[in-house]
């Protein structure tokens, strides 16, 4: 054998052992999700991921591993091992209203968990599609009201103004009913009435990361109307036994919240995205050959935040506190710019 085979060879064997060590992992981090399951804790540990992380940290700096590896590296094993640790107890049925990225990710969350999952909406056969990535099953909307148990809409806020939310409304009775939009100023007070109207629980909820696959860990708000009192402790736990995070709010924390994480920043992301382009073409510069780590950070940032620039602009639309949040956003970007201006300017005096 060459030497170049004897190095591959080495290769191998060293690999088939990163698989086999994976794997004991994964099967101990299924051990410790029964014992947080048996005890009522949440699988995600900030704190102990923090010193699993620094660890692992001092490792790469003894073996000459570069850190950056091993800090996406453990990423992706945190968030695989936390699949390992879902185990619901109790199989409930569940119908997605929508096909978009959210239903994408959250189909891939119950998926995981082997909840028995319905895809419906207007048009059935974007239904069927997503149905069929997870070999879930679609119905008509008439259908799915009457299987299921929890109706989660995945529609946008104007949807709830239409004449096929006020058909919809009318077949839930009984039902438990939750919408996932990022702004409920608007449509929350519509939404608890309908539920009075027409005997459905509705408790709004709003699911704290993007449409990404296995959003294992990740928080989800749910915010209690007069109608879902009741049932309030049940989805909470529902949702725990699922892999995510609940958390308990009021509409006016919730939107108060949400025009400190969404809107001020994303605010200064649109702008920082067309003063970029702007700045660029003004000078000249192709700026993608110039990135440092900091500014591809950035820009990836920059870039999820124009993919879903519909969602986004809505936000700004539609959060009661977001004028407010612009506001203070314009008044310290003033400030800066005024000190930093001073600052040249005494320089140019002095
Ligand atoms: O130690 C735990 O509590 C685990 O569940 C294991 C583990 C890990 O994979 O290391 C997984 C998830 C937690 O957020 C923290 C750590």
């Amino acid at each position: 054998m060459s030497e170049l085979e004897d190095l591959r060879k080495e290769i191998e064997e060293i690999d088939e052992n990163i698989i086999k060590l994976l794997s004991k992992r994964f099967q101990i981090s299924q051990q410790i999700g029964k014992i947080k399951k048996e005890k009522g804790i949440p699988i995600t540990d900030e704190n102990r991921e923090s010193k699993v992380k620094e660890k692992w940290i001092t490792l790469a700096r003894k073996y000459g591993i570069p850190e950056s590896f091993v800090e996406s590296f453990l990423t992706m094993i945190f968030s695989y091992s936390k699949l390992y640790q879902i185990n619901p107890k109790s199989k409930r049925r569940i119908v997605i209203i929508g096909y978009g990225g959210m239903a994408r990710s959250l189909s891939s969350l119950f998926k995981i968990s082997g909840q028995e999952v319905v895809i419906t909406g207007r048009d059935l056969k974007k239904a069927e599609a997503l149905s069929s990535e997870f070999n879930f099953v679609t119905m008509s909307v008439d259908s799915a009201l009457k299987w299921g148990e929890i109706i989660i809409s995945t529609l946008p806020p104007s949807a709830y103004f239409s004449d096929f939310m006020d058909e919809t409304y009318k077949k839930m009775k009984a039902k438990i009913f939750m919408d996932i939009t990022s702004s409920k100023a608007k449509i929350f007070k519509e939404l608890e009435d309908k539920s009075i109207k027409y005997n459905f629980m509705y408790l709004s909820i709003h699911p704290l990361f993007g449409p990404y696959l296995y959003p294992v860990g990740e928080k989800v708000v749910l915010i209690p109307s007069k109608t879902s009192a009741s049932i309030v402790r049940d989805i909470y736990e529902f949702f725990m036994d699922n892999g995510l995070v609940p958390l308990i709010s009021s509409l006016e924390e919730h939107e108060k919240a949400m025009s400190v994480v969404q809107v001020l920043p994303h605010f200064y992301l649109l702008a920082l995205s067309s003063s970029i382009q702007e700045l660029s073409k003004e000078l000249g510069i192709d700026f993608k050959k110039f990135e440092t780590t900091n500014f591809r950070e950035v820009y990836k940032i920059i870039n999820r935040i124009n993919e879903i620039k519909n969602v986004i602009l809505e936000i700004q639309e539609h959060n009661p506190y977001a004028d407010k949040a612009r506001e203070f956003g314009v008044r310290e970007l003033n400030n800066l710019y005024t000190q930093l201006m001073g600052k040249k300017n005494d320089a140019l005096h002095s």
